[in-house]
């Protein structure tokens, strides 16, 4: 085990999001070339065209903007990119560019062809979005010398360079700025198929032990996201070297993450205690969000952040004006009868595939 899997915050086994040492664990799992990055086949070729189109030409690829839920493989694609055009990669994000200024150095100091990629660009400061405009227009920043009435903008060529923006909330970026992306994609939750390849994928990397059937137990419980597939999947190893020979089976990968608390479809302790709370405290709701968290101890900033946007997508909760209600789906899958019978599916869609 090394040390990026032993600071595993284990309360939080399948939220989307990494920390730092996680981050360092996973840069040994990344595909590397959009051959192997599965999963997202209309986005590869498309990208692969675009790629492909601009080495022909002899030019930089057109700027790039990747959207979607965090773990989907947004910084992995950026590598990607910048490995098929044979050029470096520049990385850094929009909230560490507090000013314009920040973003002049970096950019000035691009080799021509370089691959920029600027994670969470919706978070970047204002003066820099409009000075990335320019740059990302006419290869140029103006550099304003002075103060006041003086001030006078300097014209600064900078290096023909790919951008490569990576955001979470695509809604939130001005349209000016989307505009000046030449190919947009919006990555997808993975269907079941493609996480088990991943997870056989990554197996093969750590050398785990692992046959068909346990890689199709921990990508049903992957919630749709690669990163959450990886982090199962160092578990579940732990788990086999520690209790039984190292071989990763369906019934071992189903104790394993049992013990950790994902359940079958992938909700973890949090998630079943909002459903359970509603259910069985409220009858299933309409319940306000605060009454909610509090039932459950949690703030409510978790309970809306961290819990809820799962419990909607796979159709356990609804949002509605009056609070949050508990589908029918939600009271089987605790093992409860569903109040006044109400007919519907015996379990939730499984939006994976
Ligand atoms: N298509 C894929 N095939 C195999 N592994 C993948 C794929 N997509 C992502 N991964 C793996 O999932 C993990 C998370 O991917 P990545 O860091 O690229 O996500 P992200 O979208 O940039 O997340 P964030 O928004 O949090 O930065 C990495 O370990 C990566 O190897």
């Amino acid at each position: 085990m090394n040390a990026a899997d032993e600071t595993e915050d284990l309360g939080s086994l399948v939220q989307p999001v990494a920390d730092a040492d996680e981050r360092a664990a996973e840069s040994a799992l990344r595909p590397t070339s959009l051959a192997e990055f599965e999963g997202q086949p209309r986005v590869s070729d498309q990208l692969g065209l675009v790629l492909e189109a601009a080495r022909h030409r002899g030019t930089v690829a057109d700027h790039v903007l990747l959207s979607g839920p965090p773990g989907l493989g947004k910084t992995t694609l950026a590598m990607i990119i910048a490995g098929e055009m044979g050029a470096p990669l520049r990385i850094s994000s929009g909230p560490a560019i507090t000013h314009a200024g920040d973003l002049a150095a970096i950019l000035s100091g691009l080799t021509e062809g370089e691959v920029f990629f600027l994670d969470e660009i919706h978070r970047m400061s204002r003066p820099a979005e409009e000075m990335l405009y320019l740059a990302m227009e006419d290869f140029r920043v103006d550099v304003v010398v002075g103060k006041g009435p003086g001030a006078t903008a300097i014209p600064l060529e900078i290096p023909r360079f790919t951008l490569v923006g990576a955001t979470t909330r695509a809604g939130l970026l001005p349209g000016p700025l989307r505009d000046r992306f030449g190919f947009t994609a919006q990555l997808d939750f993975y269907d079941t198929a493609a996480l088990e390849h991943i997870v056989h994928r990554s197996a093969e990397l750590i050398e785990a032990r692992l046959d068909a059937a346990g890689a199709a137990e921990i990508a049903r419980r992957s919630r749709g996201t690669p990163r959450i597939a990886n982090r199962l999947l160092r578990r579940v190893r732990d788990y086999a070297q520690v209790r039984a020979d190292g071989r990763i089976t369906p019934a071992l990968a189903r104790a394993a993450l049992e013990l950790y608390e994902v359940d079958e479809l992938g909700l973890d302790r949090l998630d079943r205690a909002v459903l359970r709370a509603m259910c069985t405290r409220f009858g299933g709701g309409p319940v306000g969000l605060s009454t909610l968290a509090i039932s459950v101890g949690e703030e409510r900033e978790t309970v809306e952040e961290v819990a809820e946007p799962f419990l909607v997508r796979q159709g356990f909760l609804m949002r509605t004006p009056r609070g949050r209600v508990a589908t029918p789906a939600a009271w089987r899958h605790l093992g409860l009868a569903v109040p006044g019978g109400a007919s519907g599916p015996d379990t939730a869609p499984d939006l994976f595939g």
